[in-house]
């Protein structure tokens, strides 16, 4: 399982370290620099066969020790190496200083703020940044942001830019820029960012993969950490998907409710999707002016006519139903009028959409109906009507690093809610109640922006629907549907539109040897 740590679940891996024994300060800081230098020769192989040249900001913590064994190293090499420090090497951390000291028998080391900013020198080099990683504390002062624009003003086209850890400016924790007292919010924009033991959720949240660019992770040879309150990074299905035999009843019956006549498309998909992911049966619950416009459209799906709150609790009496879609497509007062009823049966039941936005206005009242049985997957309007204080504590200014993340707030919504809590984007965070948080990013190689289509939120509300109803518990079928979903949209590329998302899964499924 891969895990994101944070920034003091790294400080205690060191520390772990160094309390058995297992490794010193200089030795980690060795291997991170050694790691820095293998991702960039890996990554660009033109500069490991013939020297090249660097220019290496280093900062005033551990760092920038990390910085001055990259520039050691790379002078080995023959690479022509300038080095800049922030600060004064009397206020270095011990292996930090060591590190100076030993790069200071080879070079020298100028002072930054530049009083001249370096030209490039040469048609290709390679750029470090290692003035913060997980120490910062405070967004880049003007001091440290002019030095990254003076660079920037330099242009040095042809070279690479590279982050230690993580690009200064970024928060460790949460992926966002620190924003220093004078309002502004600097940070390194790199092509390759190298970190060290395990990602940590900065690169994956937020604006985090944008600053890294690329990301490559060390091993500096710490011991995989064991706590419960380690997110998870999904990157594959949470169980197998294979089908076991057995009657279409012994793979659940999905209920997904429609809207009323001109907008049951959404529902549809959400339908069609839960079918698709294997749910035995799904049936669309529609009012009884839609009912000939969703026919015209439906061959294996079924269909109920379900007008008021009445009709769902009777048909509910069946127990073969077992998952419920509410949300896509249904209108706020259809929701008010559904929801209650479908949460008072205890089912598998996914909430979205209309089914969250009907209850801004009450969000408790939605809370205390809701069991564990729910997920609820807002997207980011939606999670702030129903969680305002949360989300306001991400939409302002990230003034203290580490920041409140994504992954704080979708858990402090969990455990509010008492269900599963599925935050939907490029970044996508699902939380449990009881504090379990895993994300999956849609980033770096599986960035997937035809995703951003109309439908496509339909569409993964019906994945979670359609494993609920195959037994599978909400907090793997949140987990496993954004997957499939991203899945398939890599599958199909460009020119992806809802439609295809569930016609892709076949050949997804089959490719995960389901
Ligand atoms: N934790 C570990 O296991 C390892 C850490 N290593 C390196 O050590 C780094 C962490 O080192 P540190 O904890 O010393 O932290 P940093 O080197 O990230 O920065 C801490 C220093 O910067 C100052 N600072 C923070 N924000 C500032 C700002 N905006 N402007 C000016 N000064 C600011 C702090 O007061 C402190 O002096 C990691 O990112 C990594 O690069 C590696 O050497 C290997 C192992
Ligand atoms: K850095």
């Amino acid at each position: 399982m891969t895990v994101l740590l944070t920034a003091r679940q790294m400080r205690d891996a060191e520390q772990a370290a160094f309390a058995s024994g297992a490794a010193t300060g200089a030795e980690l800081m060795e291997r991170a620099g050694e790691g820095v230098v293998s991702a960039l020769l890996n990554s660009w192989g033109e500069l490991a066969v013939v020297p090249s040249r660097a220019i290496i900001l280093c900062g005033p913590g551990n760092n920038g020790g990390d910085g001055f064994v990259i520039a050691r190293l790379l002078a080995r090499r023959g690479w022509a190496v300038r080095v800049f420090l922030l600060g004064q090497a009397d206020g270095l951390p011990p292996d930090a200083r060591l590190n100076h000291d030993r790069w200071c028998t080879m070079g020298d080391v100028r002072r930054l703020p530049f009083d001249t900013p370096p030209q490039p020198e040469g048609p290709s080099g390679v750029v470090v940044d290692a003035l913060f990683g997980t120490g910062l504390t405070r967004g880049l002062g003007p001091e440290v942001a002019g030095v990254l624009e003076s660079l920037e003003a330099q242009g040095f086209e042809g070279w690479y830019r590279v982050a230690v850890d993580l690009p200064s400016g970024l928060c460790a924790d949460s992926g966002r820029r620190i924003t220093a007292e004078d309002g502004t919010t600097a940070a390194f924009r790199a092509d390759l960012t190298v970190s060290f033991h395990a990602a940590k959720l900065g690169h994956y949240l937020d604006e985090g993969a944008e600053f890294c660019g690329a990301l490559a992770v060390a091993d500096i040879g710490l011991s995989p950490e064991a706590t419960p309150e380690l997110v998870r990074l999904v990157q594959a299905p949470a169980l197998p998907l294979g089908k076991r035999g057995g009657h279409k009843f012994d793979h659940g019956h999905a209920l997904v409710l429609s809207g009323g006549f001109g907008r049951t498309g959404a529902a549809r998909l959400a339908a069609r999707a839960a079918l698709r992911v294997g749910a035995g049966l799904v049936t669309l619950g529609v009012p009884g002016a839609a009912q000939m416009e969703v026919a015209a459209q439906i061959t294996a799906l079924m269909m109920r006519r379900i007008e008021a709150a009445d009709d769902l609790a009777q048909m509910l009496e069946d127990r073969r139903l077992n998952a419920l879609c509410l949300g896509p497509g249904l209108g706020a007062d259809r929701a008010r009028e559904l929801v209650p009823a479908a949460l008072a049966a205890g089912r598998a039941t996914v909430l979205d959409a209309d089914a969250l936005s009907a209850f801004s206005d009450a969000p408790d009242a939605l809370f205390s109906a809701l069991h564990p049985g729910c997920v609820l997957t807002p997207h980011g309007g939606e999670f702030a009507r129903l969680f305002p204080d949360l989300s306001a504590r991400l939409s302002g200014p990230a003034r203290r690093g580490p920041a409140v993340s994504r992954v704080d707030m979708v858990r402090a919504a969990a455990a509010r809610a008492g269900c599963t809590v599925l935050l939907k984007g490029p970044d996508t965070v699902i939380a449990a109640p009881d504090g379990d948080a895993a994300v999956h990013a849609a980033v770096y190689e599986r960035a997937t922006p035809w995703l951003a289509t109309a439908g496509a939120g339909d569409v993964l509300a019906g994945l979670i629907c359609g494993l609920m109803a195959r037994g599978v518990d909400p907090w793997r079928a949140a987990q496993t549907a954004t997957f499939l979903h991203v899945e398939a949209a890599r599958h199909h590329g460009p020119g992806l539109i809802a439609e295809d998302l569930p016609e892709a899964l076949p050949a997804v499924l089959r490719g995960l040897g389901a």
